[in-house]
């Protein structure tokens, strides 16, 4: 369903000298696959690919039988992104729109039954704990209440492939248990997940494979590099110093 072939995904320069990881993957149908890797390995990077928001540079990518390179009909982007749910860092909305209005937009966009778009979202709103917000706008919200607002648009469709990104997996403990609820089921209906995460082991309640980020070996370790040539910042004091890596 997702199938990537050298694909040229960044990676932070410290991680792998060459500053980029060919990356090899194939993810089925129904399949849960987190993505593990220190800071800068690439895991965001991977996500937005998937996600079509990067351009293909190199190798190639399919998703869902359809190469995701630059011969890609804008027609065919768009059913495809249209499949797609991304729950990124740092969600964007439509500012004007209310909280129920921005998680029924996929459902809008689609052109769904004004009568299947009020069910569907009223009841993702109860299952997100949103109904004190349903009418509030997006700026008057705390970060974490805007997580969720993107896990509920995200979900409300069924989305046939679900990317996300770390900090809804690890802000708010209820939140991350009812998103891996639901990703568990739509997995279960044969949706695929791909979820970024720093932690290397995922989570029980979601089980499924782990991909390491960066793919190739790192580079080898500094020697010259030790915890004594680290230049001590001048506002630590003396007991800060055992903060020190
Ligand atoms: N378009 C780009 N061109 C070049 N380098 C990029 C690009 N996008 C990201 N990078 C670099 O690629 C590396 C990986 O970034 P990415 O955001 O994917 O890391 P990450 O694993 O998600 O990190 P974190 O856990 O800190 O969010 C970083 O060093 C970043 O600066």
């Amino acid at each position: 369903m997702i199938i990537l072939k050298t694909l040229p995904l960044p990676v932070s320069t410290t991680l792998m000298p060459q500053g980029v990881q060919p990356l090899t993957l194939r993810v089925e149908r129904g399949e849960v696959l987190w993505v593990t890797g220190p800071a800068e390995s690439g895991k965001t990077a991977l996500l937005e690919t998937v996600a079509l928001r990067r351009p293909v540079t190199g190798g190639t990518l399919s998703i869902m039988n359809h190469e995701a390179g630059p011969r890609l009909s804008s027609g065919t982007h768009r059913t495809l992104q249209q499949r797609i749910s991304y729950i990124e860092a740092t969600p964007r909305f439509m500012d004007r729109l209310n909280v129920a209005d921005n998680i029924a937009l996929p459902l809008e966009l689609n052109h769904v039954r004004q009568a299947d778009i009020q069910r569907e979202t009223d009841s993702i709103i109860r299952w997100f704990q949103l109904e004190g917000y349903a009418g509030a706008l997006l700026d008057a919200l705390s970060y974490t209440t805007r997580l969720r607002v993107a896990c509920a648009r995200a979900l409300i469709t069924q989305p046939a492939i679900i990317l996300v990104d770390e900090p809804a997996l690890t802000l708010c403990p209820a939140l991350q248990d009812r998103l891996l609820t639901t990703i568990r089921g739509l997995t279960k209906n044969g949706a695929t997940a791909l979820l970024a995460t720093q932690s290397p082991t995922g989570n029980p309640l979601l089980p499924g494979r782990s991909l390491s980020l960066p793919q190739a070996s790192p580079s080898p370790p500094d020697s010259t590099a030790s915890r004594d040539s680290l230049t001590v910042p001048l506002f630590l004091s003396p007991d800060d110093k055992g903060l020190l890596p």
